[in-house]
């Protein structure tokens, strides 16, 4: 009678942030292990790397467990190890696996020899883990086979010259084994087959191909936050507020992470249809902003969205009450020092003119101040003056569906300065974000 072996998945790697794919890798690797009949995947063990691993834009290990605790709560069979991270230097991977199996061996040791007590006493940090979630040989002494989880990507960085050593690649797929998920760019039997270590073990080496394709990678949603992008649904919205509240990846603006969805019967959410109702002439505006004294900058956004006269429009629903017409309303989240860069060469001697180049990170159809500077005329603006080539080329408004509604920008010339001297024209385009 053929037996069953129960696998642990072990899946290492920076989590910066932990995505909805890493938890998706986990249940493609069980289903495709559990359905050959061979396996019964038991549990799953995160294992983020430690700071020292020094990878760019990684942040600390306290954010990225945090995140990943979140992220689990509804995944009851994964859960998070803290040994790795938590070390001084950076750990091969072949060390953490080792490191687990012996966890694991001592476990079942135990589980065997001791009184519950006493294994606590030895293994109280493994046992806070076990009391946390389902674990390997807790019930039983079976032998169990501990397995690095990766992606694709991660079995062809063995190819990387100098990242692996040859024995610690031998090791894994010899003594653990891999089960590797399918990732958009790698081709893993490739790989496997031009590899002579590789193919020696291939058939501890499982492809699960995921037909659900996608590129959801930490890097990718990091850009995508950075520049004001919707990352919902791509994180578990858990992650999405703990990134939010703390500040992480350089989005203190991001205004996807900073809004909740109004409830439809919300009165002063603008539908998209009443765009029309929108006169397209907005006399343009001139206007001061401190872009360092945060009060007073949003005092005086809210100031110009009244004198804007902006028909309807958003409200940010966490707001105080009070008279809801052009109140709280976004009108440019990239208006932050953190993405604003002045031009140094700008002359401060011409107070009231365009004085540099301002580079605005932020949604696509808002338009760079810095092309501003060649198309559009510093003093029109100042002048309250329409400028045809600024509209033959911007949208007027592209209707876009997010998770906050929409809205209308109706802002056109902001004047941005951090002191009297270096001020800058910001300049929003008439946008529906
Ligand atoms: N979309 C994906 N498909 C398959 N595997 C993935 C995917 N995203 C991440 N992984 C795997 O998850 C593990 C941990 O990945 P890691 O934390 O490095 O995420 P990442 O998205 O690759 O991060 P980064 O973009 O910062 O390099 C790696 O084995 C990686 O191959
Ligand atoms: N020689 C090694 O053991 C080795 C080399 C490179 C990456 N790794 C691991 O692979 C994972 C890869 O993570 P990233 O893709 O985020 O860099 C990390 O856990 C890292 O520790 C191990």
């Amino acid at each position: 009678m053929s037996s069953v072996t129960k696998v642990v998945l072990l899946a290492c790697g920076s989590f910066n942030p932990i995505t909805n794919m890493h938890l998706r890798m986990f249940e493609l690797a069980r289903d495709a292990l559990n359905r050959t009949g061979r396996y019964n995947v038991i549990a799953g063990i995160i294992s983020p790397v430690c700071d020292a691993y020094g990878k760019k834009e990684l942040v600390p290990t306290k954010h990225r467990c945090a995140m990943i605790s979140l992220a689990l709560k509804t995944a009851k069979w994964i859960r998070l190890d803290t040994w790795e991270c938590e070390q001084p230097l950076w750990t091969e991977t072949a060390r953490v696996l080792s490191h687990f199996r012996v966890e694991l061996e001592n476990q079942m040791n135990t589980s065997i020899t001791e009184t519950p007590n006493k294994k606590r006493r030895k293994n109280r940090k493994i046992d806070e883990e076990i009391d946390r979630g389902p674990c390997p040989n807790h019930h039983d002494n079976d032998q169990v086979s501990l397995k690095l989880l990766c992606g694709g990507d991660l079995l062809e960085s063995f190819g990387t010259p100098g990242l692996w050593k040859d024995e610690d690649i031998e090791d894994i797929v010899r003594n653990y084994g891999l089960v590797c998920i399918t990732r958009g760019g790698t081709d893993p039997k490739k790989f496997i087959y031009e590899s002579d270590v590789l193919s020696k073990y291939q058939e501890n080496i499982f492809i699960v191909t995921e037909w659900i394709t996608n590129e959801i990678s930490a890097t990718k949603i990091r850009r995508a936050m950075r520049r004001g992008e919707s990352v919902k649904y791509l994180l578990q919205d858990s992650v999405i507020d703990y990134i939010r509240e703390n500040q992480l990846y350089g989005i203190p603006d991001n205004k996807y992470l900073d809004y909740t969805l109004p409830s439809p019967d919300q009165p002063n959410i603008m539908p998209m249809d009443c765009l029309e109702d929108v006169p397209n002439d907005t006399h343009p505006i001139d206007l001061e902003i401190d872009i360092n004294d945060s009060y007073k900058k949003n005092k005086q956004i809210e100031n110009l969205t009244r004198t804007c006269n902006i028909p309807r429009c958003i409200s940010n629903p966490r707001s105080s009450p009070g008279p809801k017409i052009c109140q709280n309303v976004e009108i440019e989240p990239t208006l932050s020092p953190k993405h604003l860069s002045f031009d140094e060469t700008s002359n401060p001697a011409s107070p009231g003119k365009h004085l540099g180049n301002l580079d605005m990170v932020g949604p696509s159809s808002t338009r760079k101040a810095a092309d501003i500077s060649t198309s559009n005329s510093p003093k029109r603006m100042l002048d309250g003056e329409e400028d045809e080539t600024y509209h033959v080329g911007s949208p007027k408004h592209v209707p876009c569906m997010t998770d906050l509604g929409s809205l209308v920008r109706r802002v056109r010339n902001v004047r941005v300065g951090s002191t009297k001297e270096t001020r800058v024209f910001a300049f929003t385009t008439e946008t529906c974000v």
